[in-house]
C-alpha cells in the first residue's frame, strides 16, 4: 500500500517511544500516515478461533494475545513503553474468515463474499499504564466476483495475506461497491479508534506541547 500523502511533522524526528506489534506493513504506514513512528516487534500467537467465539471476542483476544506476547518479551527497559497490536478478520454468516491458505480457499472466499455484504472488525489493543481495547467494524459491500476473476486475482499475489483474501487498499477495490464504517479499519488499523485510545494512553495526537 502507498500513502503517500504529506505527513504530519508529529513525532518524525524522536525517537519511537511506541511499540507496534505487527510484522504487517499496513499497520505501520498507517501508523505512519498520523504522524507516528513506531518500534516493530512482532510474536508469534495461534490465531485459530475458540468454538463458538463471538467474533467481537475473537478478534479483542488475538488482538490482547498479540501484544501481551511482545511485551513479555521485552527487556526491563523497555517494559514501560506502551504496545500496540490489532487484528482483522472478515465475518460472514457467523462464519470468521482469517487469511486463504491457498488458490482454493480464496476462491471459496471471493465466492461467499460475492454479491453480498460482510462485515470487517478490527480488534485493537493498547498495553500502557492500562489496557485498553475497542472493536471497529465496517460492513462492506462486495460486486458479484466470478471464479475467473477469484483465479486472476490469486495470481497477482494480493490475497494471499489479506483476511477474507482481498484487499481494499489494493486491486481489490474493484470488487468493492462501498463500505460503511472505517477504511483503516479494513485495512488493519482503525485510525479514529486507535487515536482516541493513544489519548486515554496520555499520547494525543494534536497536542500543542
Ligand atoms: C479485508 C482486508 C484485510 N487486510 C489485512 C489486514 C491484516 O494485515 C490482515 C489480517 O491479518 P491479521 O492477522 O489481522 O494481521 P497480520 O498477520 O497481517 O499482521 P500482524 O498479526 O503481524 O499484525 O488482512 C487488508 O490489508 N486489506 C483488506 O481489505
Amino acid at each position: 500500500m502507498v500513502l503517500d500523502e504529506t505527513l504530519p511533522p508529529t513525532g518524525r524526528d524522536d525517537p519511537p517511544r511506541l511499540i507496534l506489534a505487527s510484522k504487517s506493513p499496513r499497520r505501520r504506514e498507517l501508523l505512519r500516515q498520523i504522524g507516528l513512528t513506531a518500534e516493530v516487534r512482532s510474536a508469534d500467537v495461534d490465531e485459530s478461533p475458540a468454538r463458538g467465539e463471538a467474533p467481537a471476542d475473537y478478534v479483542l483476544r488475538i488482538a490482547l494475545a498479540k501484544a501481551r506476547a511482545v511485551r513479555a518479551a521485552l527487556g526491563r527497559g523497555t517494559a514501560a513503553r506502551p504496545v500496540l497490536a490489532a487484528d482483522t478478520a472478515v465475518i460472514c454468516d457467523d462464519r470468521i474468515l482469517g487469511k486463504p491458505a491457498d488458490a482454493a480457499e480464496a476462491a471459496r472466499m471471493l465466492a461467499l463474499l460475492s454479491a453480498r455484504t460482510h462485515q470487517v472488525l478490527t480488534g485493537v489493543a493498547l498495553l500502557g499504564a492500562a489496557e485498553r481495547t475497542v472493536v471497529s467494524s465496517t460492513r462492506v459491500w462486495l460486486r458479484a466476483v466470478s471464479a475467473a476473476e477469484a483465479a486472476v486475482y490469486w495470481a497477482s499475489g494480493e490475497p494471499q495475506d489479506k483476511a477474507g483474501g482481498y484487499g481494499l487498499q489494493g486491486l481489490g477495490a474493484v470488487f468493492v461497491e462501498r463500505l460503511e464504517g472505517s477504511w483503516s479499519g479494513v485495512v488493519g488499523l482503525p485510525l479514529f479508534e486507535t487515536a482516541q485510545l493513544l489519548a486515554a494512553e496520555g499520547l494525543p495526537l494534536l497536542s500543542a506541547d
